[in-house]
């Protein structure tokens, strides 16, 4: 655990009133990974007029996911309404387009001109200065009229998502995915807004209203050095949730709890490991805080992941919410960050 985060865990005793009553949560260490079922909140979605057992069901599931942020960071949800068949499909492309030979991957090349988009070989992205044993290919939202700062071409992150030809299916069952995956991604938002601040629409608008979003389709190899690799170094992601769609029957995920433990996320069938990143900490003013995690695919075989990104508005000033700081004796434990600049500078950082 770094240095930073046992100091904040010190003093993460968090007073959480909820419905006029006070309620103590502590960040215990935990052993074993949450699995929610969310088909209430689906329920809720598709269907407005709902029955007084409908709003206990939420309630449940919401209380599920606040204590699942409080004391894990980290969730598997099940009853999402995603077809099985698209979930298996996503990763199957993932694995056929990472079977084809370096020169094809290469079609569709990273480079810093298309904006950080793109085909990456292995060892190419880096965590903490150390190579990932991992290839990938990166997609983030779309520059269009919506996001006028990435419409300038001296942007960083200004360019265009490249897809390859091969597999066919490839861009149009992911594009369907994208679609899915940002409704997926709100409704759990709203869930943790209710949580939260007592309101499913606390992140729309300014804050999340027209979320940036970005996918990683991850290939990991089984690693060679099994000592000195990884496969993705320990991190926490940069946004607001991460939703994961990993290959089943290989255990590779890794999340750290307070002890310093690696306790296994191992795949279960059907479900999608949830995560929350950054700029949630910062609006929960550090009731919610992104837990440490990493990738170590140490077996024999070739691993695919495909990790969904839900996250604020590219110009969404973060900082923590009036209703935690005043759960915290008014103290603002974050400076303001605006999401946009906070994921630049991490992108940038990520290669050699
Ligand atoms: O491959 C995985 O299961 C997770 C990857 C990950 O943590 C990330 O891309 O942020
Ligand atoms: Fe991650």
């Amino acid at each position: 655990m770094s240095k930073f985060r046992s100091v904040l865990f010190a003093v993460a005793k968090l007073e959480h009133f909820n419905n006029n009553s006070k309620m103590t949560i502590s960040r215990a260490s935990f052993s074993s990974i949450p699995i929610i079922d969310i088909s209430p909140l689906i329920k809720m979605r598709s269907h407005p007029k709902h029955y007084d057992q409908d709003d206990m069901k939420e309630k449940k599931v919401v209380k599920e996911i606040d204590e699942a942020c409080r004391k894990v960071g980290f969730f598997y949800v099940q009853g999402h309404g995603v077809p099985f068949e698209m979930i298996d499909l996503v990763r199957k492309l993932g694995h056929d387009f990472f079977n084809l030979s370096t020169e094809e991957k290469h079609t569709i090349k990273m480079t810093q001109a298309s904006g950080w988009r793109g085909y990456q070989t292995l060892g190419e992205n880096v965590t903490k200065g150390i190579s990932d044993m991992h290839e990938a290919i990166d997609y983030f939202r779309d520059c269009d009229a919506e996001f006028p700062r990435l419409l300038h071409e001296d942007h960083p992150l200004s360019g265009r998502n490249l897809w390859p030809s091969s597999p066919a299916a490839f861009q149009p069952v992911y594009k369907q995915y994208l679609t899915i995956m940002q409704d997926l991604g709100r409704t759990i938002l709203e869930a943790i807004g209710l949580a939260l601040v007592g309101s499913r629409d606390a992140f729309e608008g300014t804050r999340a209203g027209n979320p940036f979003w970005l996918l990683r389709v991850i290939g990991y190899p089984p690693m060679e050095q099994k000592v000195t690799e990884v496969g993705c170094g320990e991190h926490t992601d940069y946004g607001l949730l991460t939703l994961v769609n990993q290959d089943d029957g290989i255990r590779a995920l890794q999340v750290k709890n307070e002890d310093g433990d690696w306790i296994w996320a191992d795949p279960i069938p059907g479900t999608f490991v949830v995560n929350i990143g950054d700029m949630l900490k910062v609006w929960s003013n550090g009731e919610y805080m992104p837990t440490v995690h990493r990738v170590l695919n140490d077996g024999s075989k070739y691993r695919v992941s495909v990790p969904y990104f839900y996250e604020p508005n590219f110009d969404a000033v973060v900082e923590p919410l009036d209703i935690c700081k005043k759960r915290a004796e008014g103290i603002s434990k974050y400076a303001p960050v605006v999401y946009g600049d906070h994921l630049t500078n991490k992108i940038l950082n990520n290669f050699k």
